[in-house]
């Protein structure tokens, strides 16, 4: 980049050449007169081949001057050529001087011609001072002619040593050296003339940018030195909303907020001016209509000549785009996009802030974890669009629901958080406020849901934890509220539970088994035991699929142990499709072995969830494809559950299931509902006695009636009946009395491995088959 100095100097430059090449023309016609004159009046003295020769030179350098000047003229060279330009004029200017100096020795008439001699040296002086106004725009281009054109001269009248050659050349040395410094002093004037000029096109450009930047799009004002407005531009009087003639006069203060923050700020901004000379940052701008119109601003003070502040000269631009912009991003960060509620980051950082607040006070406040019970079934079942529609509903009656410094949050999935602050101080009463205000939440978040204008209902579990513990931050009361939480779960779901130390043992014990379970199926941990359904006259008649878990470092752990948190983690999917594979699998072998004893069918424990994987159906029909089962081979036990949840879906899936020849077996029979509807309406053909009416069974007892009205229900709508849980002869009497021919139980066999199972059925069916 060029300074700006170098750039005035080189324009100041090409402007001294351009005035010598203007003047050439004239010179050069002035030379060649000059000359011819010279010529002609000497032509009678000298020979008349020094001075053609001479004159030849002289003409022939003003044509070469000539065609220079024409050329420059025409094209005016472009900056980085001025060197060149220059070098050649010096040189021609040069060439020049040296001829007419050169006429001072060739020219010199005979000492008897002094008439011609003061002629001679008349034309020679006569240009020499022409020079210095043609030339003196540069004086080395002047002294460049000056020198080598009177020099000669000088030499000459020296060398001529008489009495008035003498005190002439000493004049004529003079009269170089006067010459000289005037063309000194015309160039100096020069300079200064085109440095003013130079200026003053300098001024005239800067007031045409500052006039195009007053025009720009940001605001700009101009101040004096006591902050009254000056002038405003457009920009600025649009933003602001005042006609700019109304500003003009009055204090800055007028296109500032009233409030004392921003008292506090024109304050800041004055020490800053007054410190630095500038100021940037944000700021509002108080508009005509009382709006405050947010502004990033700039502010500058403009010195005078004797260096004091005159006036101050303001940007600002608008900011309030960027601002609206920049708090829905906020919002978007700290809010969830579905229910608006504060998201989980924001609660955190609410959280942190009244665990202080009440740590400081020496106050109570509570979280309540709420997770909404079964609500993966509805979004399985309903779809998500009607979960999402549930999920708004709960915010809403959460939010409406609380008292006004309390505080909702989506946790995430169906998990809301609510922060009851304000408290009593004394600890029980905290804890009942707490407790009656989950309640309430309880209460009202069971209220019936609709959908499709029919009732849908929803019930939610609540862990409740009061703070602030010492040291204790916003993750942690979340956790301990999650384990009250997972301990209402634990009993069956729809309540509400206080936090306590000894729960967070049950709930990591839990998480190391759901972790311990991910790996279980690529560890190959899981195996299927078989347990065998017994006709009472002897022969196995089907087998019921029992899955087991080799846990390493644990041994053999139960499924009622683990099935409940591979339900909840989702975990069932996979390790149900696992019990399917391996159930089919085991059917095929057992088909294909010597003699077909074991030919049976065999039941499967089938969960909700995996029942109302979308692809179910599918996944069991490539099973029976893969191993070529024929479907009556597979009983598949589901529990009233299932049917609950959604009996549409349930025996849509049923009856497809039903197609491919498929069975099934309604466990734990008695327990629930036991409802006759789901009977008839699904394709269901055996019913499960649930080992709980078995254990206790006596010929006159409740249990023994409950047994005989399912025996009823069975024989009227021509299901088969299966007894679980039969330990004692006495039992299996009883339910022979009662009509229940196939048992299941430790009198006849415990679930046992493969080897064991297929080794009893070879003994118990063969020796059947032999007899
Ligand atoms: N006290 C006593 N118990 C007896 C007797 N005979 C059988 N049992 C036990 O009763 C349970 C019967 O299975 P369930 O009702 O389907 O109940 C099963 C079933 O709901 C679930 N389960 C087992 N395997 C699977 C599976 O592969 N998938 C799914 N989803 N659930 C399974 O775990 C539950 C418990 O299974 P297990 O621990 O194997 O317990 C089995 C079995 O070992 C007896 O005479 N006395």
């Amino acid at each position: 980049m060029v300074a700006p100095d170098e750039h005035l100097d080189a324009q100041i430059r090409t402007d001294q050449l351009l005035i010598m090449y203007k003047a050439l023309p004239i010179a050069l016609l002035a030379s060649l007169v000059n000359a011819a004159v010279l010529a002609w009046v000497l032509s009678p003295l000298i020979s008349i081949e020094v001075i053609g020769a001479w004159l030849s030179a002289i003409a022939l350098l003003s044509a070469w001057r000539f065609a220079g000047y024409f050329q420059y003229t025409r094209n005016p060279p472009h900056a980085t050529e001025h060197a060149h330009w220059s070098t050649r004029f010096f040189v021609e200017v040069l060439l020049s001087g040296v001829l007419w100096g050169a006429a001072a020795f060739l020219l010199y008439p005979h000492n008897n011609h002094p008439m011609h001699q003061m002629f001679l040296i008349f034309v020679l002086a006569g240009m020499g001072a022409g020079a210095v106004t043609t030339l003196s725009a540069m004086w080395s281009v002047a002294l460049a002619y000056l020198i080598p054109s009177l020099i000669p001269l000088i030499g000459k009248l020296v060398v001529e040593g008489t009495a008035i050659s003498l005190p002439m050349s000493l004049m004529a040395t003079l009269f170089l050296i006067l010459i000289s410094i005037s063309a000194l002093r015309a160039r100096n004037n020069l300079l200064e003339l085109l440095r003013a000029r130079q200026a003053q096109l300098q001024a005239v450009t800067d007031l045409r940018l500052a006039a195009t930047a007053f025009r720009s799009q940001e605001g700009i004002l101009i101040t004096d030195r006591r902050g009254l407005i000056l002038r405003i531009n457009e920009a600025g009087s649009r933003l602001s909303g005042y006609p700019e003639k109304s500003l003009v006069g009055q204090s800055l203060r007028t296109l500032l907020p009233l409030d004392k923050s921003s008292d506090q700020q024109y304050q800041h901004i004055v020490r800053a001016l007054a410190r630095n000379g500038f100021w940037s940052g944000e700021c509002y701008l108080r508009t005509h209509n009382g709006d405050a119109l947010p502004v990033s601003a700039t502010a500058a003070e403009v010195r005078d000549e004797t260096g004091e502040p005159s006036h101050f000269v303001g940007h600002f631009q608008d900011l309030s785009a960027y601002k609206f912009v920049q708090a829905r991003l906020d919002f978007q960060t700290h809010h969830d996009a579905l229910t608006g509620l504060p998201n989980r980051r924001l609660l955190g950082e609410q959280l942190d802030h009244d665990i202080a607040r009440c740590l400081r006070n020496g106050e109570y406040g509570a979280v309540i974890f709420i997770d909404l019970d079964h609500f993966k079934h509805v979004n399985d079942a309903l779809g998500h669009r009607v979960g999402d529609q549930l999920l708004e509903t709960v915010a809403r009656r959460l939010s409406d629901n609380i008292r006004g410094g309390d505080f909702t949050a989506r946790f995430g999935g169906d998990e809301f958080v609510v922060i009851l602050t304000d408290l009593d101080p004394r600890l029980p009463q905290a804890a009942e406020q707490a407790r009656n205000a989950a309640e309430k939440l309880r209460e009202i978040l069971a209220q019936p849901y609709r959908h499709h204008g029919k009732p849908l209902h929803l019930t939610a579990s609540l862990g409740i934890v009061l703070y602030p513990f010492e040291d204790e931050d916003a993750d942690t009361v979340l956790t301990y509220a999650d384990t009250a939480l997972y301990r209402v779960k634990e009993h069956g779901r729809n309540g509400i539970a206080f936090y306590r130390p000894d729960m967070l043992n049950a709930v990591r014990a839990r998480l190391s088994t759901e972790n311990a379970l991910r790996k279980a199926l690529e560890g190959n941990e899981f195996e299927l035991y078989y347990q065998a359904q017994v006709d009472s006259d002897g022969p196995i008649v089907g087998v019921e699929a029992l899955l087991r878990w080799h846990r390493p470092e644990h041994g053999m752990v139960s499924p009622g142990e683990f099935i409940p948190i591979a339900e909840e983690s989702g975990l069932i999917l996979p390790i149900g499709d696992w019990v399917l594979h391996s159930a089919c699998a085991a059917l095929a072998r057992w088909r294909s072995a010597p003699g077909g004893v074991c030919d049976l069918s065999l039941s499967v424990n089938v969960s909700p969830r995996q029942f109302f994987q979308p692809d179910f159906v599918e996944r069991v029909h490539t099973y029976l494809e893969e191993y070529d089962l024929p479907g009556d081979k597979l009983e598949l036990e589901i529990t009233e559950g299932v049917l609950l949840d959604d009996i549409t879906e349930a025996r849509c899936k049923m009856q497809q299931l039903a197609e491919y020849g498929l069975r099934f077996a309604l466990d734990d029979f008695g327990t629930g509902y036991s409802s006759l509807r789901y009977l008839q309406q699904l394709p269901i053909s055996t019913l499960k006695i649930d080992q709980s009416f078995v254990s206790d069974l006596n010929k006159e007892g409740d249990h023994s009636a409950i047994v005989l009205t399912i025996m009823s229900v069975a024989q009227h709508l021509d299901l088969k009946v299966v007894a679980e849980g039969v330990e004692t002869p006495e039992q299996a009497g009883l339910l022979d009395e009662l009509g229940c021919h196939v048992h299941q139980g430790y009198r006849y066999s415990k679930p046992a491995d493969e080897a064991t199972f297929l080794a009893l059925c070879n003994t118990r069916n063969a020796s059947r088959t032999v007899v």
